[in-house]
């Protein structure tokens, strides 16, 4: 028999879905990466300079210590019972790993937990979002997932019924939301964030995208927000999520709260406010909008990606529905122990007066300091340069740059059949080791080019990457120039 399983044959679904983080340009540079291993030589750099993904450790960034300990001691709990142990670890972190193991079943993180996760864990999370917003959480909403992905996954397959069904989604995007929608057959109903405004999210233009897809036969289910924002960097104003929850609830929506980057804000004029906060504030309760937050371990100060740990925090929904929802999460089992205890200790690190906090709060703050000082250094950087205008990250990990590309550079990618953002990319790759990725990859308003850099590389490396982008820069534009 000739092989049956040809792209012909696949799912169509899964041709249609793109996740650009990861895409061509990121490919190529792997490619490269093996080129320059195989003949330095050739080449007038040695490293590559991933500034595609929000991937801190790979580039350098410590994990936090107070959270690797008690790690460590839940993953081995023999080493408790050492008599060196309260020499190597602290008595917190001692403290908080035997809590957390008396909270596992067998004490053991090799078992399977219940499918929204340990409840133990659930509590710890449910008391700390009702500290950080003064609103009653309920451990039962908590579902603890592998990640904040798997999380949006389970309500695009639980809210889309057919290529009929839409979800608003903020463009640029984080294309974790297009791949999801497209691989469960729904539509992406787009609402373009205001970049003259520092990317601002108007309701007006909510207003305006759900009437359109209304008229052409589509159902909106549901409205993501990402909030900082991923590729952006905004970070919205209260004012402003009061009027999207306002919409939400008017229009029956489910409002998907994309919240992982919710400790990365690095500018005084702005707080994070959940929209959980936002509603309950509002007197909006759970019969009066279904709300779902998604939080992550990957982002923040903590950056642990690896280890594959957040939560969905789901509420406003009928105990029927919320059945289902259980049942989603019960087929994958459960999500791996070691992300439940990190989401746990990311939600409730040290406090004043715990042993471990003064070093706790030292790398943390030593953390989220450099990252505010990076976004500023590469912003003021790609502002400097010919043609391009960079917002402000107001937090995030990212800068999403718009290129006013010469009418030569863009023939030259039209002949080559590429995006003239991908165009300059590749450029840009092959001749300096840097991996943005192309704003094609993000969404953007049609006829506007863009690419999206990662504040991420260690500080020592910025102006290294500032050099070679601005040598570059010259270099292309000299070329190109109309
Ligand atoms: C807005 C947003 N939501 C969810 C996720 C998924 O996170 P986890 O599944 O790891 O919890 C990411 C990851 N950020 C991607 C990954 O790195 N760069 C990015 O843009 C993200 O940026």
């Amino acid at each position: 028999m000739a092989p049956q399983v040809t792209v012909d044959s696949i799912n169509a679904r899964v041709i249609e879905c793109q996740y650009a983080v990861r895409g061509e340009i990121v490919i190529l540079a792997q490619k490269l990466r093996q080129e320059i291993q195989a003949k330095p030589e050739a080449y007038p750099f040695q490293e590559i300079l991933y500034c595609n993904i929000g991937n801190p450790q790979s580039l350098g960034q410590k994990s936090i210590t107070f959270f690797r300990e008690v790690l460590a001691l839940c993953d081995h709990p023999a080493i408790l019972a050492k008599s060196e142990t309260q020499a190597l670890f602290s008595a917190d972190s001692i403290e908080r790993a035997r809590k957390i193991l008396d909270q596992i079943p067998g004490r053991a993180t090799g078992a399977y937990s219940h499918s929204q996760g340990i409840k133990g864990l659930r509590d710890t999370i449910a008391a700390a979002i009702e500290a950080r917003d003064g609103f009653p959480a309920d451990p039962n909403d908590i579902f603890m997932t592998d990640g904040a992905s798997p999380a949006v996954h389970m309500m695009m397959q639980l809210l889309i019924r057919s290529e009929k069904d839409g979800i608003l989604c903020p463009i640029p995007q984080y294309p974790l939301y297009s791949a999801s929608i497209a691989l469960h057959g729904g539509t992406l109903v787009p609402y373009y964030l205001d970049e003259a405004t520092g990317w601002g999210l108007e309701v007006s233009e909510l207003k305006k995208q759900l009437q359109e897809a209304k008229s052409n036969g589509i159902t909106v289910r549901a409205l993501v927000v990402i909030n900082p924002g991923n590729p952006t960097g905004q970070v919205l104003a209260e004012e402003n999520q009061k009027a999207i929850v306002e919409f939400c609830k008017e229009e029956g929506l489910v409002l998907l709260a994309d919240e992982v980057y919710q400790e990365n804000v690095y500018v005084p004029e702005k707080k994070f406010h959940s929209f959980k906060k936002v509603a309950r504030s509002m007197g909006y309760g759970e019969k009066d909008i279904h709300l779902v937050s998604f939080q992550s371990v990957s982002k923040g100060y903590y950056g642990e990606c690896g280890k594959r740990g957040g939560y969905m925090e789901v509420t406003g929904f009928g105990a029927d529905v919320r059945e289902h929802i259980y049942k989603l999460a019960s087929v994958n089992l459960c999500s791996n122990i070691t992300g439940q205890i990190l989401a746990s200790l990311v939600m409730s690190p040290p406090k004043v007066g715990d042993k471990s906090y003064e070093s706790y709060i030292a790398e943390r703050d030593g953390i989220l300091s450099s990252l505010a000082r990076r976004a500023k250094t590469l912003e003021d950087a790609f502002n400097k340069l010919e043609g391009i205008t960079c917002n402000k990250a107001e937090g995030a990990m990212y800068l999403f740059p718009r290129i006013n590309l010469p009418k030569k550079a863009i023939k030259a990618a039209e002949e080559v059949k590429t995006a003239p953002d991908l165009f300059y990319c590749r450029r840009l790759l092959n001749e300096t080791g840097i991996v943005f990725v192309p704003g094609s990859g993000f969404g953007q308003v049609p006829g506007t080019w863009h690419f999206r850099c990662t504040i991420l590389p260690q500080e020592e490396k910025i102006p290294a990457i500032v050099t070679r982008l601005t040598d570059f820069h010259k270099r292309f534009m000299d070329e190109f120039r109309d």
